[in-house]
Order: C-alpha cells, then structure tokens, then sequence
C-alpha cells in the first residue's frame, strides 16, 4: 500500500455526536434562531471536525504550491512564463498579496516548489519538492504519468503532516503558476461533463487567441489524453498539473489528521475536485473561502457542493482569499465560546 492509500485509511468521518452538542449550543445563544448564518454551520463544522466543542485555531499556516505548465506554449496566456518563478520568490518574501493577507490573518506561508521551470537558490525560502521542471504539454500529451500524479499527492500529504507536525492547526491551500486555468478548466469540463466554452474565463490574462482559442485548446487536450472521468488520479496525470496535485494531497493530508483546509480560489476549488474523488470524506473538512470572479468558478463549487462565504471579485490565487477567510474561523469559534446562552442570563423567548 501507497502513502496515498495509508494516509486514506486514516480519514474519519466527523464527530457527529460533538456537532450535536454544537448545534445546541448555538442555538442557545442569546440571538433569534440562525441569525449568525453560515457563522453558525461553520462553527458546527469546527466542532465535528476537532471533536471539541471549543476548538482554537491559533496556529495557521497556508501551503503554497508552484508549478508551471508545458500548455503554455499553446499562447493560452498573456503573462510571460517566467512570472512563476518570480512571483514564486516574491510570495516567499513575504511581498505579494498572500503575504500580506496572510500577515493580516496571523499566518504563516509555505512556499513548496512542486514543479516550477528553473531552480531556486537555496537561500530563497522557498521548499524544493520539485517533481519535474513544469507540466507537460497538455494539448498534445498528458500532464505527467501517473506515477508523477501520485508522488504530487504525496508531496502535498507530506508538507501538510510537516507542518501540522510543527503545530499547524488551521491549513490554507494556494498556488501560483502561470497558465494553470487551463488545466484547471480541462479537469471541471471531464469531471463536471461540462463543454470548455461554458467554463473558460480570461485567468490571469489570456492569450491573443483569446478565450475562445483557450477553450479550444482544452478541447483539444481532452480529446488527446481521453481521461478516464471515474478516475481522479488519471484525469490529474492527463489534464492536470503538479501544482494541482500538491493542493489535493495537502487536503486528503490535512484530514487523514482532523485538520480543516480552507481552499482559496479556483485552481483551491478544482483540486479539491480531485481530492473529493479520490476521497469523498475529505469534503467534511474542507471550507470554501471566497467565489472566483473566474466564470468556471461557480460551477467548480457546485460540483463540489461547498459555498463559498466571501464574495470579493478576487481572482489572484496564492491562496489570498483562504487568508482572507482566516478570521471567519476564529470567529465562528468565539461566538461558541463567548456568547452568553440565554439560560445564562435568564432571558426565555
Ligand atoms: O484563484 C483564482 O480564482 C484564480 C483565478 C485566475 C487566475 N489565478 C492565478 O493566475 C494564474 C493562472 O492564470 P492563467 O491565466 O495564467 O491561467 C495562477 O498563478 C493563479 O494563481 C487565480
Ligand atoms: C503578477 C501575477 C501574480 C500572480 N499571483 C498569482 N498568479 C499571478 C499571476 C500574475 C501575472
């Protein structure tokens, strides 16, 4: 058996009896029934999760995974290639909008180079995992072999037990690499059965082919690689990428240790896809940040079956929007543990 299998096994479903007792306890609280909203599912969901009725998340961390892709080549993109490396550097200085958001939130950034073109000093924070220098071409082969599909999964269970290790409680997923809404869209177009033209948006800049030469490019790459619908790790290898992988083994990670992952956008979205596949209890753990402003957004959560609570217009990826969404947890925790109960102040409605 495989890290991937082994870490699988260690998943279990949540506490139900503990999200009982939350669901009491919120509805104790001194304010009219389900006025805090999707507060009071999140609290619920904590409390399952962690098996405590007031659990804390002080020791938050988001996983940034890199990764570049051969497709690129295919002019699906108005941003040079060379933008991953860089802004992979930048976002583990610190400087980028993750590393401010994440600042804002009280969180740490780990910055996992997973894949990207060109190698980085050794001095430059960033973590090598690098499992190939960028994705295949997917418009003319698959993404990686399987093999390499499932060494990215297990890079991203290993830096999630890493860090929940080192005391993470609370996981973030995020990535950078430029071209990655192509492959992103291709996994939502298989797995959703949904044609590219409906999905494919402008990323972070389109090619001058546009999004109608974008969308035919994951048309093509479909139809090249036939990935295998019912098989999550086939359509990661043919129509996916490292980076893609690394989030989704950060997910089945961070649950196989009772850790709730908060996805970022949409590249977070699609991955999740993957990891909800390959293991469909993973999805009690995970909470949606924010909705995409990219078009194939909507339908990626829905397909999942998780709501996004913001809803900013971001689409910069890096895990800015799971930063971003940080302090919900803490305060779905608070309101748990702080407000008064009704009994307490001798208040009957
Ligand atoms: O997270 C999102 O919702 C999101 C939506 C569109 C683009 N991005 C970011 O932009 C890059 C991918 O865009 P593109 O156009 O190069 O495929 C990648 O580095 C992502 O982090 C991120
Ligand atoms: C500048 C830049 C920053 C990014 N961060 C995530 N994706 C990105 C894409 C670009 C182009």
């Amino acid at each position: 058996m495989n890290v991937l299998q082994q870490t699988m096994e260690r998943i279990e479903e949540l506490d139900q009896e503990m999200m009982e007792k939350a669901r009491e306890r919120v509805d104790s609280l001194i304010k009219p029934p389900h006025s805090l909203g999707k507060l009071e599912e999140l609290a619920v969901q904590l409390s399952g999760i962690s098996g405590v009725l007031y659990p804390e998340f002080d020791r938050k961390a988001i996983i940034v995974m890199a990764a570049d892709h051969g497709v690129y080549e295919e002019g699906i993109s108005s941003n040079p290639q060379e933008v991953t490396y860089a802004q992979t550097m930048f976002i583990a200085k610190g400087i980028t909008g993750v590393g401010v958001l994440a600042k804002t939130a009280g969180a740490e950034v780990v910055t996992v180079d997973i894949g990207v073109k060109g190698d980085f000093p050794n001095d430059a924070g960033v973590i090598g995992r690098k499992i190939r220098q960028g994705a295949g071409n997917i418009a003319t082969g698959p993404a990686m072999t399987i093999e390499e599909a499932i060494r990215s999964l297990e890079t991203g269970i290993a830096i999630a037990e890493a860090e929940i290790q080192k005391g993470a409680n609370l996981l973030g997923t995020g990535e950078m690499g430029i071209g990655n809404t192509t492959p992103s869209t291709a996994i939502l177009s298989v797995l959703g059965n949904i044609p590219s033209e409906e999905i494919t948006g402008k990323g972070a800049g389109v090619g001058s082919g546009g999004i109608s030469h974008k969308a035919q490019v994951i048309k093509k790459a479909i139809e090249t690689n036939r990935p295998d619908k019912d098989n999550a790790i086939d359509v990661l290898a043919k129509v996916g990428g490292l980076e893609i992988g690394g989030m989704a083994g950060v997910m089945i990670g961070a649950a196989a240790n009772r850790v709730p992952v908060v996805l970022d956008g949409y590249i977070s979205t699609i991955a999740a896809l993957i990891a909800v596949s390959i293991e469909p209890k993973v999805k009690h753990y995970l909470i949606a940040s924010h909705a995409s402003a990219e078009p194939g957004g909507k339908k990626a959560s829905e397909l999942l079956g998780i709501q996004p609570v913001l809803h900013m217009e971001m689409c910069l990826g890096e895990g800015s929007g799971a930063a971003l969404a940080f302090p919900l947890v803490d305060a779905a925790c608070r309101i748990m543990k702080e407000m008064a109960t009704f009994s307490e102040v001798g208040l009957k409605i």
